[in-house]
């Protein structure tokens, strides 16, 4: 695999989140490695989507800190996370139904964006040249995920498969540091599945993309993860590389006893 794993990018400190009565995070630590691919499972409920709120600043916890590039923080918000390179995708496709896959990934670049309204009033020129930069960059993107064919296409109109894809385009778009995929093959046929990871390994291996992605199709999670976290009923009960964790007789247990 491409680039060699770094040093600490992100570090969780002790994070504790409940929502009333449940608890949905308990005492959880655990480190992201510069250009690692680290794959979050654990049964239905275990606190997975939970983790990647609290990493992107949507949920936030009751205790602990998260530690990003070296700067700590007991809160941050979304826009605030994704200003220091942490772009995310979604379990539900949160895509713009109605728009091209252009735009659809164009709106990505939002942050990119510099020139205000007035600003691109007044000096029309340099807005210009913002503009056909970001397009040129949404063009590599649309390169690299292979859907030239389609990029006119309303995202609506598309296979559930390559809605992902372009939503996987959208977060690519903001050029990330640290990307956060929420069940990125959830709902694909198996062509489906090996297509999105070919690009998940190219997007980490190109780019350098620092990758947390949460999965249940655990062949898929073996086969591409660098180190797996295992969540259960909101604990974390294994961190390691896939061949431990397959191993950990926790790990198995808290597995047979569900339905994944
Ligand atoms: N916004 C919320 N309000 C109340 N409870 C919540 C909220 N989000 C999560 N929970 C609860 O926290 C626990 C962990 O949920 P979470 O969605 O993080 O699990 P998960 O591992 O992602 O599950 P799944 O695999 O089903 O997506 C669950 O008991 C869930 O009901």
């Amino acid at each position: 695999m491409g680039q060699a794993i770094g040093d600490v990018l992100l570090k969780v400190d002790n994070i504790s989140l409940s929502f009333g009565g449940v608890k949905a995070l308990t005492n959880i630590s655990l480190d992201v490695r510069a250009h690692e691919i680290l794959s979050i499972i654990g049964p239905n409920g275990a606190g997975k989507s939970s983790m990647l709120n609290v990493i992107n600043g949507v949920y936030h916890p009751q205790q602990g800190s998260i530690t990003y590039k070296g700067k700590t923080r007991a809160l941050m918000r979304p826009h605030e996370a994704a200003r220091q390179g942490i772009a995310r995708t979604f379990q539900n496709i949160a895509l713009f139904k109605g728009m091209s896959v252009l735009d659809n990934i164009m709106t990505g670049r939002n942050l990119k964006m510099r020139s205000s309204f007035l600003s691109q009033a007044l000096y029309w020129g340099s807005a210009q040249r913002e503009e056909i930069a970001h397009r040129l960059k949404v063009e590599e993107i649309i390169d690299f995920l292979e859907i030239q064919p389609i990029r006119k296409t309303p995202v609506g109109r598309l296979p559930y498969g390559l809605q992902k894809r372009v939503e996987l385009g959208r977060a690519l778009a903001a050029e990330p540091e640290m990307l956060l995929l929420d069940e990125p093959m959830a709902g694909m046929n198996v062509e489906e599945k090996q297509d999105m990871c070919r690009f998940i390994l190219d997007v980490n291996d190109e780019f350098g993309t620092t990758i947390v992605l949460i999965e249940h199709d655990m062949g898929v999670v073996m086969d591409i993860s660098h180190r797996v976290v295992v969540l259960d009923y909101g604990k974390k009960i294994g961190d390691g590389p896939p061949d431990k964790v397959r191993n950990d007789p926790a790990v198995i247990a808290a597995y047979l006893g569900t339905t994944h």
